[in-house]
């Protein structure tokens, strides 16, 4: 579906984000960007969404490069994003072509999925942060993208808030079946959400291992499985060397 091949990316001032990468993904999966600041995750994302075409290789997705439109693609960015002019309803429809009693009810539809229901009217700055992220989400699904991309979209957020809305993106996923594409430094995250995880490492980034995480849904958070998945990506990271400092102290 999503093929990344030999994808990189220089700066104008000669600085390379990260290392030829190439990968595919295929219909249906979720899969995880995960690595430690700085080694091109979100570079890696804007390239994906078509909002940085500076790169060399070739990105594309279902055969269509992204150099030529992203109309499959939906983008969710760390911050909402939100209009603060326009009501939330208005926010989640805008972009969307079409009559304006269709759009509406599609806004109110999605607006009802995200656990946002009887908010139409209400503005960005009257929603919390995990509500005004619910509505960017029910925004970047408006359009029925095929491809779902999300640049860590939870981390300004609280623990138990960003909890609901990992569930929330399982839910979703649950009923439409939407492939995703989830930039993120969390693990447990990862782990909670990802068929797949590309763990990124070292600047300039490069590929380190691509992890199938293999464990039937709903997840335990916190199982045992959880943590030995998890041992292992804290080994492939080199960041082990922390835990036992921590854990001696
Ligand atoms: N426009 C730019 N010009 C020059 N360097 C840049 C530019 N954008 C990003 N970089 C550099 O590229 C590297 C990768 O940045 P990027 O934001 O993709 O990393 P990241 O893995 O997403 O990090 P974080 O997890 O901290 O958000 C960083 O060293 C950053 O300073």
């Amino acid at each position: 579906m999503l093929a990344v091949q030999k994808v990189s990316r220089t700066f104008d001032n000669g600085y390379k984000a990260f290392k030829p990468v190439s990968f595919h993904t295929e219909q249906s999966e979720i899969v995880g960007i995960l690595g430690t600041s700085g080694c091109g995750k979100s570079t890696l994302l804007r390239a994906i969404a078509g909002l940085d075409l500076g790169f060399d290789g070739e990105i594309s997705f279902q055969e269509q490069s992204v150099r030529s439109g992203t109309e499959h693609t939906g983008v969710v960015f760390q911050e909402p994003r939100l209009m603060p002019w326009l009501t939330v309803i208005d926010n989640v429809v805008f972009g969307l072509k079409g009559n304006k009693q269709e759009k509406r009810e599609k806004g109110a539809r999605l607006l009802r999925a995200v656990g946002l229901k009887d908010t139409e009217k209400l503005y960005p700055r009257e929603l919390s942060g995990g509500m005004a992220q619910r509505a960017a989400i029910a925004r970047a699904l408006v359009t029925n993208p095929q491809l779902l991309l999300l640049d860590e979209p939870f981390s300004a957020l609280d623990a138990f808030t960003k909890m609901q809305l990992q569930e929330l993106l399982i839910d979703l996923w649950e009923t439409n079946h939407t492939s995703m594409l989830i930039v993120t430094h969390d693990i447990d995250e990862a782990l909670f959400l990802c068929d797949r995880v590309l763990i990124f490492r070292d600047q300039p980034g490069v590929l380190f291992k691509d992890l199938k995480i293999d464990l039937q849904r709903p997840r335990e958070r916190g199982s045992l499985e959880m943590a030995e998945y998890k041992r292992e990506i804290l080994q492939s990271l080199d960041l082990n060397h922390d835990v036992h400092v921590k854990s001696a102290i």
